[in-house]
C-alpha cells in the first residue's frame, strides 16, 4: 500500500483515479508521494519515506529540485494541463488593461443609490472609455504551452502577434499559428509591441528579465501582463514606469505588497489556473504520473529526473537508481548482480543535467546485500526496490 499527502486541495475528481493500493494520508512524514499546488516546499522537511513529489501544475519555482535530485525524490509537473484556463485569463487581462472596466465597475458601485444612475452614467462614462485589441501588436515571451494559446487566439481577434522564445519545442512550434511573426530577439518583442506578456518560467536566467533597462527599450504606453511569476518582473521598476506615462497598465496574477492597490496596476489574486478544467486535468495527470513512478518507477514530466519508461515489470525484480550522470556507473551495476548470478533482462539508462536513472530487471528479486552494494557506490543517491 502507498500513501499519499495532499499539501494542498487538490480535485476531487484527480484523487478518485488512485487505485485501492494508494491510500491518503493526513501523516507528511509517512508519505512516499505528495501531492502539491502553490504551497513553498522549500523550508520543508523531506521524510526519507517521501519518493515523489506532483505538482498539479506548470511552476515548479515552489519546490527544491536540486535536493529532491539528491535525495532521490522524482519532481512531477502536469505540462499544458492548466494552459487553457491561463489563455483565457490573460485575454481577460489584456481587456482589463484596455478598457477601464474595473474603474467602471467601481464606479456604478459607487452610484448605486443614486436614482438617476442611468444618467449620470451617459455623463461620466468617458472617464472610462479605452481602446481595442484589433490591430494592436502583441509580443510573446515564451512559447509554451500557455504562450502558444494566447498568440492563436490574438491572432482570430486581429492582433499582430509577435513571438519569442530561443528555446521554443518542436511541438510548441507545430501548435502555433503560421501567422504569428518569429522574433529575432527580446528587443525586438520590447521595441515592436504595444502589449506584451510572459510566459517563460522562473529560472535565475529569466529572474527580474523585465527591468529598468528592458523597459527603457519598450514603446511608450506599453501594457505589460504579468501571468508566469511576480518575480520574473523588477514591479519597483514598473511602477516607475507607471509614473513617468511609460507603461500604461501592469496586469499581474501575483499580489504582493509592491502592486497590491498601486496606480496603473490590475492585480488578480493567482486565479489563472484556477478553474474547474484546469484543476481537474492537473490534478488528473498528476495522480497518473505518480501512480506509475511509485507502481513501476517509470518517470513521465519529471522535471528534475529524466523520462524513463519501461512499461510494467514482468520479471521477479526491478530495481531503480538515482545517481550522478559521471562514467562507468552502469558496469559497477551490472557487476553487482553478475557477482550474485543474478541475469539482468532488461535495463534501460537515462541521464538530464547531472543526474542519471537507472532501470534495472531481473530474473530473480534483489536481496539485501546486493542493495546495500549498490548503494554503496559512489556516485550513487538512491536505491529504490520497485519489485
Ligand atoms: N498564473 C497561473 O496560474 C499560472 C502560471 N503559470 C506560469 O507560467 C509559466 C509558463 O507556463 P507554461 O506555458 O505552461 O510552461 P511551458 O514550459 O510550456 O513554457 C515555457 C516556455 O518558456 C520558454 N522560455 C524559457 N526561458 C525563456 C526565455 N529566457 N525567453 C523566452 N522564452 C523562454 C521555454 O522554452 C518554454 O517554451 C510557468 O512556468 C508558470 O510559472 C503556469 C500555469 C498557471
Ligand atoms: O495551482 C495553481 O492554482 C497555480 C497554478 C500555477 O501557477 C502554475 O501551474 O504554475
Amino acid at each position: 500500500m502507498f500513501q499519499y499527502y495532499c499539501l494542498n486541495p487538490i480535485s476531487q475528481i484527480g484523487l478518485e483515479k488512485f487505485t485501492e493500493e494508494f491510500e491518503n494520508t493526513q501523516d507528511v512524514n509517512q508519505a512516499q508521494g505528495i501531492l502539491v499546488r502553490s504551497a513553498a516546499m522549500h523550508d520543508m522537511e523531506l521524510s526519507n519515506n517521501l519518493l515523489a513529489v506532483a505538482r498539479a501544475g506548470a511552476g515548479v519555482n515552489n519546490i527544491p529540485l536540486d535536493k529532491c535530485a539528491e535525495k532521490g525524490i522524482v519532481v512531477f509537473n502536469t505540462p499544458g494541463a492548466n494552459a487553457n484556463g491561463v489563455k483565457e485569463l490573460v485575454i481577460a487581462g489584456m481587456l482589463l488593461a484596455v478598457r477601464d472596466i474595473v474603474g467602471g465597475i467601481n464606479w456604478v458601485e459607487s452610484a448605486k443609490d443614486n436614482a438617476d444612475i442611468a444618467k449620470a452614467t451617459e455623463k461620466e462614462k468617458k472617464r472610462f472609455a479605452g481602446t481595442e485589441l484589433t490591430d494592436k501588436k502583441l509580443g510573446i515571451i515564451g512559447l509554451g504551452a500557455i504562450g502558444v494559446k494566447v498568440a492563436n487566439v490574438a491572432k482570430h481577434m486581429g492582433m499582430e502577434v509577435y513571438g519569442y522564445d530561443p528555446y521554443v519545442s518542436v511541438d510548441a512550434a507545430w501548435n502555433l499559428s503560421r501567422d504569428v511573426k518569429h522574433a529575432l530577439n527580446v528587443e525586438e518583442i520590447y521595441e515592436t509591441c504595444d502589449i506584451i506578456t510572459i510566459h517563460v518560467p522562473l529560472l535565475d536566467s529569466t529572474r527580474g528579465m523585465i527591468n529598468k533597462e528592458a523597459i527603457s527599450k519598450m514603446k511608450d504606453g506599453v501594457i505589460l501582463l504579468n501571468f508566469a511569476r511576480d518575480l520574473l518582473a523588477n514591479e519597483e521598476d514598473v511602477l516607475e514606469g507607471i509614473k513617468e506615462g511609460k507603461i500604461r497598465r501592469y496586469v499581474t496574477d501575483f499580489p504582493n505588497p509592491t502592486t497590491a492597490g498601486a496606480e496603473g496596476c490590475v492585480v488578480i489574486p493567482h486565479l489563472g489556473a484556477s478553474t474547474e478544467e484546469s484543476e481537474d486535468n492537473c490534478a488528473k495527470m498528476a495522480v497518473k504520473q505518480m501512480m506509475n513512478y511509485l507502481k513501476n518507477g517509470n518517470i513521465i514530466n519529471s522535471v528534475n529526473y529524466p523520462n524513463c519508461d519501461m512499461g510494467i515489470c514482468s520479471q521477479a525484480g526491478r530495481v531503480a537508481i538515482f545517481h550522478k550522470n559521471i562514467a562507468n556507473m552502469i558496469t559497477k551495476f551490472a557487476a553487482c548482480f553478475g557477482d550474485e548470478g543474478i541475469n539482468i533482462t532488461d535495463m534501460m539508462n537515462k541521464s538530464k543535467g547531472e543526474v542519471a536513472y537507472t532501470m534495472i530487471d531481473i530474473e530473480t528479486a534483489a536481496d539485501a546485500e546486493i542493495i546495500s552494494k549498490l548503494q554503496a557506490i559512489k556516485g550513487v543517491f538512491r536505491v529504490r526496490v520497485v519489485k
